[in-house]
């Protein structure tokens, strides 16, 4: 393709944005695709593909360009000559050649190759060994679309003819995943009718395997602690054929304002939601859920295809802060289950430090729990879709059960 002057100006200006002002990627590209109403939609597609690239590899492309992380136009030029596209004759273009590039990354240090911080690159090899390369470049993929088919209102069949009709291709993803549809683009999805009326929601392949691990039926009373705007709770209610009771819960209320509104177009009546206000709010719950959702906040490692961007904002630090979170988030709320109930614990993350080491801690203090069940999806390794983990612990009936 061409590329246009104010094409890749906005580019520039959106890459700063995102790179330097650390704005959310999807907000970034949010505001230009309005700006610019007369973009087509290769131009759209090219804008939108190129600025994740950007910020996926720009530690890499900085390195061929010889520039620093900010030097928009020769880390631009270096991913258009990577990817053979378009050098336009513009004064900031250089000379550049592939071989050159190609052969000045292959004796670059792997965390460049890869484009990851050198921390969390030493980290992502402690913690999964020579699956580490592997992961790292699965994460460094665009991710796919898929679609969670709300089965209070729909079938994945009928969402899917449904949708060819408004000219929105899909696909069924895998028999063990009877509600979830890939979806080719998602620019016409918001708009289409069954969008509108709740036929669907968007909730990546590997996100929709966490609630049926809760082993649920109708008529259960169920909590889901760390909420967010609600992805897991309207397919708990969907999987509850919105029969029992589930409250959701998050210490942001607007969060739960967000959750209120997906579930009103999704039809899930029986969610109720509750703000945290401190620990008496998870007190007064003691005993009382036959199923405990805990999806707690994590590093997100397992969604870098979908946020390139968090790469350059996590740290050592936050992760640390990350797993003291969980541990007591787990501890103090696992309180919520009755003796005989069960707690999945799940991220989306895929470093076992956040997931099976944390698993392991809670049960070495906690004797009256047993593991049943654990799914750990690793992109590269066993699973197409993002990073996830789910762990399904029981809470024996009496402590020497
Ligand atoms: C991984 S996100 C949840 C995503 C959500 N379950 C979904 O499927 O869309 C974790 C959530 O935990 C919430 N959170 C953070 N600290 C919390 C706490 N102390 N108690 C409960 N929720 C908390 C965050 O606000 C965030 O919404």
């Amino acid at each position: 393709m061409t590329v246009d002057r104010q094409l890749i100006s906005t580019l520039h200006t959106a890459f700063n944005s995102i790179t330097q002002q650390s704005l959310y990627a999807d907000k970034v590209i949010q505001h230009h695709i309005q700006d610019n109403p007369h973009w087509r939609r290769e131009d759209k597609a090219y804008f939108v593909t190129t600025l994740y690239d950007l910020v996926r590899f720009v530690r890499k492309l900085a390195y061929l360009g010889n520039v620093t992380e900010q030097d928009f136009w020769p880390i631009w030029q270096a991913y258009q000559v990577l990817n053979d596209g378009h050098i336009p004759d513009w004064e900031e273009m250089r000379e550049l050649t592939k071989s050159d590039l190609q052969a000045r990354l292959e004796s670059a240090p792997r965390a460049v190759q890869l484009s990851y911080p050198d921390w969390l690159d030493a980290l992502g090899e402690s913690q999964l060994g020579q699956n580490w390369p592997v992961v790292a470049q699965a994460l460094n993929r665009a991710p796919g679309y898929y679609l969670r088919a709300n089965t209070l209102k729909s079938s994945a069949q009928s969402l899917a003819s449904k949708l060819a009709k408004e000219q929105i291709t899909c696909e069924p993803v895998s028999p063990s995943l009877p509600d979830a549809l890939a979806i080719e683009a998602v620019d016409r999805l918001f708009r289409s009718s069954a969008f509108q009326a709740g036929e669907c929601e968007m909730q990546d392949a590997g996100s929709q395997q966490i609630a049926p691990l809760l082993d649920l039926a109708p008529g259960m009373k169920v909590v889901d602690a760390c909420a967010g705007a609600g992805g897991k709770s309207l397919h708990i209610a969907a999987l509850m054929n919105n029969k029992g009771r589930l409250l959701s819960m998050d210490i942001h209320q607007h969060k739960l304002d967000n959750l209120k509104k997906r579930a009103k177009r999704a039809g899930c009546h029986m969610i109720e939601t509750r703000v945290i206000k401190n620990n008496k709010t998870i007190k007064r719950l003691k005993d009382k859920f036959d199923r405990v959702l805990l999806d707690v906040p994590c590093s997100g490692t397992g969604v870098l295809r979908r946020n390139p961007d968090s790469k350059w904002h996590l740290s050592e630090q936050s992760i640390d802060e990350l797993i003291a979170l969980q541990a007591d988030l787990l501890q103090r709320y696992s309180q919520m289950c009755r003796p005989g109930g069960k707690l999945v614990y799940a991220t989306c993350s895929v470093l076992p430090v956040e997931n099976q080491q944390q698993v392991a801690q809670f049960l070495d203090a906690n004797p009256d729990w047993t593991l049943q069940q654990e799914l750990s999806l690793l992109p590269g390794i066993n699973s197409e879709f993002d990073g996830f983990y789910g762990a399904v612990l029981r809470r024996n009936d009496s402590p020497l059960d």
